[in-house]
């Protein structure tokens, strides 16, 4: 379970996140949504530990990512908007060296590269390859520790529709073995297809939360919702 709770986060004068409380239950893929500069990446980043709230908490099963133990990445994976592995680097080499430093073995690493289809590109470098290879190596390394809660920032990007569609079920599988995924994406018509429940926020603050029907619902989309929710001043 992750619990976002009364969440703020203030950079000097700018309020990335104003008290922002949600819940993504285990068993459920969790749709963050919101414009540019709503404040998704700065409640994922709190989620794990990479900005300290101002106020308000972030937990995964009630622990603070800090508090998760000397292996977190076995209790939560993360995909990061930004995290680029070094290009020079093999894409194997990367994910060994992330497994070697969380305790995980290294037939593990040959596992996760042949759930996300890299086995074949494994030896060649980072810079060799296209934008949703990247974004698979991503999604290895955020799959590396077998955890159950999955944190994965705009994993659609760069993806084509086989991508999206192997993402899709890769995350239907997860949450049927009782896996807690957030995910943060602007694409609309993916999520509803993948989500159950689904956060907007916009100008740092929940403008709705629920199931997909309970957002969507009286709206022709989850698209329109979106859009309503999202336009609304407060
Ligand atoms: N380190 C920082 N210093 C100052 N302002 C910041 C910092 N990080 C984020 N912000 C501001 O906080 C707000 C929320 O940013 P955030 O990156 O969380 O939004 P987002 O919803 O993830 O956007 P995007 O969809 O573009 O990734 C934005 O106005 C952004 O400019």
């Amino acid at each position: 379970m992750i619990e976002i709770s009364r969440l703020t986060k203030r950079y000097s004068t700018k309020v990335a996140v104003a008290d922002v409380t949600f819940t993504a239950p285990p068993g459920a893929v969790t749709g963050l949504i919101g414009p540019n500069g709503s404040g998704k990446s700065t409640t994922i980043r709190a989620l794990l530990g990479l900005t300290r709230p101002t106020h308000g908490t972030a937990t995964v099963d009630g622990c603070q990512y800090g508090d998760l133990g000397p292996y977190p990445l076995r209790r939560v994976g993360a995909l990061l908007d930004n995290a680029a592995p070094v290009p020079e680097r093999r894409g194997v080499d990367h994910l060994r060296w992330i497994a070697q430093t969380n305790g995980i073995s290294r037939r593990r690493v040959d596992e996760v590269l042949e759930q996300v289809d890299l086995t074949g590109a494994a030896r060649s470098r980072v810079k060799q390859y296209s934008l949703g290879m990247k974004q698979r190596l991503g999604i290895a390394a955020a799959l590396l520790g077998d955890p159950d809660v999955l944190v994965l920032d705009e994993p659609m990007n760069g993806l084509d529709p086989e991508g999206i569609r192997w993402i899709r079920e890769l995350l239907r599988r997860r949450t049927a073995e009782g896996a807690t995924v957030l995910v943060s994406s602007h694409f609309m018509t993916e999520l509803e297809s993948v989500a159950e429940r689904v956060v907007v926020l916009a100008r740092g603050q929940v403008r709705a939360e629920g199931t997909i029907t309970e957002v969507a619902g009286g709206f022709e989309s989850l698209e329109a919702a979106y859009f309503h929710h999202t336009t609304v001043s407060v």
